[in-house]
Order: C-alpha cells, then sequence, then structure tokens
C-alpha cells in the first residue's frame, strides 16, 4: 500500500467558515479521526473574524456575556458551534477555528477552498509563497474567474496562483442537510498528478464519466503546466483512495470523477438557472415553469462547457453526476439563489436587498456569477447562444421582466 512507510500525516486547513465551510470542516474533522495514520488529527478552520451577539433563539444565549457582541473565532472554539453560519450544529472538538490565514495553512498538505468565489482571488494572493510548495488543494467553491483574459475555473486560478495542483468538489449539496447528517451525494474531481501516486492504484469502472486510474484523462489547462512540486514520500499519497477516505461519510456519498472542468462548471452554473427557477416560481407560476427553466438552462450549461471547455468537460459529468443536473435540481428548489430570487419577485425588492436582509452575511453565488459569465459571453459576441444565462442577467440589470423569460427562451427559427 501506498500508505506504509509513510512517516508523516497530511494536515488539512478549510479556508473558509460559512455555512458550506463549516459544513466541509465538520464532515473533514470526523474523517480525519477515522483515518489516524493518514491525517493529523487537528483540522484547522480559517474564519474571516466578526463580532456577532449570540441570538436569542440560540441553545447558547444563557452562555455568559450572550447580550454582548463576541468574536465569531472564540465561539466556535468554546462553543463548537458556528452560531452565525451554521447554527445548531455541534462541531468535533478537532475543528480549530483560526482567523490567521497564513498560520491556519502552515505546513499544510491538503487546502480545502470553501469562500464566495469573489474572494477566492485576495485569499490566494495572501497565501502565495506562504504554504507548502508541495500542498494540494480542492476547491469547494461554486463559482468562475472572469477578467478580460478569459474564463478560468476556480480551481484552476487557485492552482495557477499558489503553484499547486487544485481539483474541485461540488455536487447537489445544500449544507444544512448535510450538516444535519442526512443523506447526500458529491463529485470529487481529483486528477492526481502521477508523482502523486506512488503505487498501482485498481481501475474503477463502471461509468463511463469515473476514473480511470491507469489512463487518467485530459489535463486541465493550468492544472499541470504549472511546475509541481513533487509531495515528499514521508507523507502518505494522495490518491483518489485518501481522497475519499477525506470526504466520503456515511451521510455523504463521494464520487470520483477526473472531470475537473464539468464539476466545475456544473456548479458555477446552476446558480444562475436557480436565479431563473427563483424568478419563475415568484411569479406563482408553479413547477411546469420552474421544469422549463431547468430544462433549458442545463442545455445552456452543457452547452458552455462544449463551447469553451471542449478539450475537458465531458457532458456525462453534467448529466450522470451529482454535480450536473442533480444539483440544477436540488438548487432549484431549496437553494438560496432560488429562495432570494423568489422574494425578490415576491416582494418587489431587488435581489441584493433580499440577500441583505434575509441571509444574515451569507453570500449569493448566482448574481455575480450571472454577470460574470454574461460579461464573458458579450466579449465573445455569444450572448444570443445562451438565452436563458443573458435573460437572467438582464432582469438582474432591470432591463427585463421576469415575465419575458419564456419569450426569450422559444428558439427562433
Ligand atoms: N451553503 C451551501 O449550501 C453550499 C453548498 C455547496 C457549495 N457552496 C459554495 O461554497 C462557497 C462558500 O459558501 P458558504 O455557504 O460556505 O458561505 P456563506 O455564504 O454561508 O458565508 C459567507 C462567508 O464569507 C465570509 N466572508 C465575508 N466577507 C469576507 C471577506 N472579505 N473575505 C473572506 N471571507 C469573507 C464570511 O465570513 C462567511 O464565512 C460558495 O461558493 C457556495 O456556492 C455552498
Ligand atoms: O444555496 P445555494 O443556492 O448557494 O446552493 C447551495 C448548493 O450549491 C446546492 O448544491
Amino acid at each position: 500500500m501506498a500508505t506504509l512507510g509513510a512517516q508523516k500525516k497530511h494536515k488539512v486547513t478549510v479556508v473558509g467558515s460559512g455555512n458550506w465551510g463549516t459544513t466541509m470542516a465538520k464532515l473533514v474533522a470526523e474523517n480525519v479521526v477515522a483515518h489516524p495514520k493518514l491525517f493529523e488529527e487537528k483540522v484547522q478552520m480559517w474564519v474571516y473574524e466578526e463580532d456577532v451577539t449570540i441570538p436569542k433563539d440560540s441553545r447558547h444565549y444563557n452562555s455568559e456575556r450572550a447580550d454582548q457582541p463576541q468574536k465569531l473565532s472564540q465561539l466556535i472554539n468554546n462553543l463548537h458551534e458556528n452560531i452565525k453560519y451554521l447554527p445548531n450544529i455541534t462541531l468535533p472538538s478537532n475543528v480549530i477555528a483560526n482567523t490567521d490565514l497564513v498560520d491556519s495553512c502552515k505546513d499544510s498538505t491538503i487546502l480545502i477552498f470553501v469562500l464566495p468565489h469573489q474572494f477566492i482571488g485576495k485569499v490566494c494572493d495572501q497565501l502565495k509563497g506562504k504554504i507548502v510548495p508541495y500542498a494540494r488543494a480542492i476547491s469547494c467553491t461554486k463559482g468562475v474567474d472572469v477578467s478580460e483574459k478569459g474564463i478560468q475555473l476556480l480551481c484552476e486560478s487557485i492552482g495557477k496562483k499558489l503553484s499547486i495542483y487544485c481539483g474541485a468538489l461540488s455536487g447537489a449539496n445544500i449544507a444544512s442537510e448535510i450538516a444535519k447528517e442526512l443523506y447526500s451525494e458529491t463529485t470529487v474531481a481529483y486528477d492526481p498528478p502521477p508523482m502523486d501516486s506512488r503505487a498501482p492504484t485498481p481501475k474503477v469502472s463502471p461509468s463511463s464519466s469515473q476514473v480511470d486510474l491507469i489512463n487518467p484523462s485530459k489535463e486541465v489547462p493550468g492544472q499541470r503546466s504549472a511546475r509541481l512540486v513533487p509531495l515528499p514520500t514521508e507523507y502518505p499519497a494522495l490518491s483518489h483512495e485518501n481522497i475519499r477516505k477525506l470526504f466520503h461519510r456515511p451521510y455523504f456519498h463521494v464520487r470520483l470523477v477526473s472531470d475537473v472542468a464539468g464539476v466545475s462548471l456544473g456548479g458555477a452554473l446552476k446558480n444562475i438557472i436557480a436565479l431563473a427557477a427563483g424568478f419563475v416560481d415568484g411569479l406563482g407560476w408553479g413547477d411546469n415553469a420552474k421544469a422549463a427553466v431547468m430544462r433549458v438552462g442545463i442545455l445552456e450549461m452543457v452547452k458552455f462547457g462544449k463551447a469553451f471547455f471542449a478539450e475537458s468537460a465531458h457532458t456525462s459529468t453534467f448529466t450522470e453526476e451529482s454535480c450536473g443536473v442533480a444539483d440544477v435540481i436540488t438548487s432549484c428548489m431549496g437553494g438560496r439563489n432560488f429562495r432570494c430570487a423568489k422574494m425578490s419577485v415576491e416582494r418587489g425588492e431587488s435581489i441584493g436587498e433580499i440577500e441583505e436582509k434575509e441571509l444574515n452575511g451569507q453570500k449569493l453565488q448566482g448574481t455575480s456569477t450571472a454577470y460574470e459569465v454574461n460579461a464573458f459571453l458579450k466579449s465573445k459576441g455569444m450572448e444570443g447562444d445562451f438565452p436563458l444565462f443573458t435573460a437572467v442577467y438582464h432582469i438582474l440589470e432591470g432591463k427585463l421582466k421576469p415575465e419575458q423569460i419564456p419569450e426569450i427562451i422559444e428558439p427562433k427559427d
């Protein structure tokens, strides 16, 4: 086995502590305890510090100084609960909240990025040159990185900025359900650099999109082009088997694939579709209308992958894996993007106002992704090829009404 003879253990840091970040820290902390030969016992969780007051309905309201603002990080470490972003869920005591970004990642060989996507760039800038050069990362963030240079997957941006390999985790994963340990599936795209697989690993089958470890799939641009520093042999190999051990729980079933682009795009683009679903539901149009925009949205998602990531994204990832159609479905039923878009139509308020009032600091990803994807499509002169994505952008801009969605997405002769 690849882990025999390894003297060191992997140190894991979760970069982010929102609703999903805290949930990831919980499940990873459970897994490191279950696999003590592979991982260090303590899981660092980087916390963007803020002052919070314990809400009256919290089970901790009777604790000392409950009526005064306190540091979120201290509350997490004292109460083993993130009372702001994941209330009423007990965290394992081996989750350590740390507000010092660089210190939280010091010596960590596994970095799990779970931040709203707008903060990824700044955080990576601060970490540049401050992490071990042989670290590996997984991005659990849903979004894309659009600049004047074009579009990049977030794992590409992270990988390039930090000169490390970065995979992606995405699925039909509403955090609050997973935090309560209710069954769900996820997709992990981790195509480890060959230098990390030190022992022969069995071939995975049977799905076409599952990883063939003997014949790894095509590279995602940017992932392998950077000069990667090999993981020292003192550490257990970061094989698929060991990556699975880090994330898989009895209530959180992991499927490993090689398609980093498909997994990343599914997570980003479904948020635009969820906004559209919320808009039509807010009009009171019912489930058929919602299904119609979901159908068109899924087609645009697949088309986007083919148009801009043809070398890497597989259609089967969108259709067969949790990160595709399944995530569209769950997001259009109960996700925050869906709920806020619906409320914005019902109340006649902007989605930004709803986000501010209703989410208690949590962030929507669909609105900024709709703007970013539109800027990219516009730069390519291809807005008309993606009518639903474009309509969502125009609705957010106040230039279209949700009622106009059917005529906009109707195929033109
Ligand atoms: N919540 C879910 O159900 C869920 C599930 C799957 C994926 N995701 C994805 O995970 C990512 C993170 O979402 P989340 O739900 O953990 O976060 P969240 O929306 O619950 O919380 C926002 C987070 O941003 C932090 N923050 C605020 N200002 C910041 C700044 N200037 N710099 C850095 N951090 C700052 C806050 O402290 C908080 O931790 C998103 O891309 C989201 O799409 C979320
Ligand atoms: O609540 P949302 O809309 O950010 O979606 C959460 C997850 O991405 C669902 O898989």
